[in-house]
């Protein structure tokens, strides 16, 4: 059994609990109750190389990240510091988060929210979109095709946009079999949790010049964000470096920095 899979078995234990706590039809309403989503790609659309800045707790390859992580302060430090859209891990047994932490950023920030989990369910994607999600993540490597394509489907028909993560080339075509239109490749091997920097450079000249190319994984630099600029990134997300590099802001703001310099690659779609 790989990480991923037993991530995904914990992932699936948890959804039973809250979904005998609180039953479909009642999450279903609660989203529909939620105030209106945010406009994901106009924020992404903004000129040069935008940043998505993570809240991130814990990770399975490195443990703690910060002892004390205040989500919604920290959502507020990467919103002035200029991040684009702010991504929120809510797995719980291998990353510390919550849909209490997604509620919590939703109420301090005004940027749209990225909810980052393991998602196999649709009741995930209503409960995502009742803790004020704007984005969900949906990773190819944990989902069947027709499963992909059902999620994608539930995510755009609530009026959030997906970010479909893939690992290789077999998996963004599945992405774009599905109709994703923001890709995110994941530098990180979700089986073994190595970080490969090439992996995005190696897979972006194969996608469509239309699609939303995010990088993803592994960001410790604004070094690494021209890099990725180079080959072709949009975006670049990034957790564990932001937490651990004992000024959140700071960090954010060097990289916002260098993804709008006038040398920084731009992308050519
Ligand atoms: O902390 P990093 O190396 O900057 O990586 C962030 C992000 O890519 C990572 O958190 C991640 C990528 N895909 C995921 C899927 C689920 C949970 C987490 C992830």
């Amino acid at each position: 059994m790989t990480v991923l899979d037993s991530i995904i078995d914990g992932v699936r234990a948890d959804l039973a609990v809250r979904q005998a706590e609180i039953p479909f039809e009642v999450i279903k309403e609660r989203s529909a109750a939620a105030p209106a989503p945010r406009d994901v790609m106009t924020a992404l659309n903004a000129p040069g190389i935008g940043v998505i800045a993570e809240v991130k707790r814990r990770s399975p390859s490195r443990g703690e990240l910060a002892p004390v992580l205040d989500p919604a302060e920290l959502a507020r430090e990467y919103q002035a510091a200029g991040a684009r859209v702010i991504s929120v891990l809510t797995e719980q047994r291998h990353f510390g988060g919550s849909l209490a932490d997604l509620a919590a950023v939703r109420a301090a920030v005004n940027v749209p929210l990225l909810c980052k989990d393991f998602v196999v369910s649709p009741y995930q994607v209503h409960e995502a979109r009742a803790h004020g999600a704007d984005m969900v993540l949906l990773m190819v490597a944990a989902l069947e095709q027709n499963a992909l394509e059902a999620l994608l489907d539930r995510v755009e028909s609530l009026g959030m946009v997906a970010l479909v993560e893939v690992h290789n080339a077999e998996e963004c075509d599945r992405a774009l079999e599905a109709g994703a239109k923001v890709l995110d490749v994941n530098a990180r091997n979700p089986h073994t949790l190595e970080v490969d920097r090439d992996m995005f450079s190696r897979l972006a000249p194969g996608l469509p010049f239309d699609t939303y190319k995010v990088a993803e994984s592994g960001v410790r630099s604004p070094g690494d964000l021209m890099t990725y600029a180079g080959a072709g990134a949009d975006s670049v997300l990034v957790g564990e470096s932001l937490i651990t590099s004992g000024d959140p802001k700071a960090a954010v703001t060097q990289l916002v920095t260098a993804g709008s310099h006038p040398a920084c690659p731009r992308p050519s779609r």
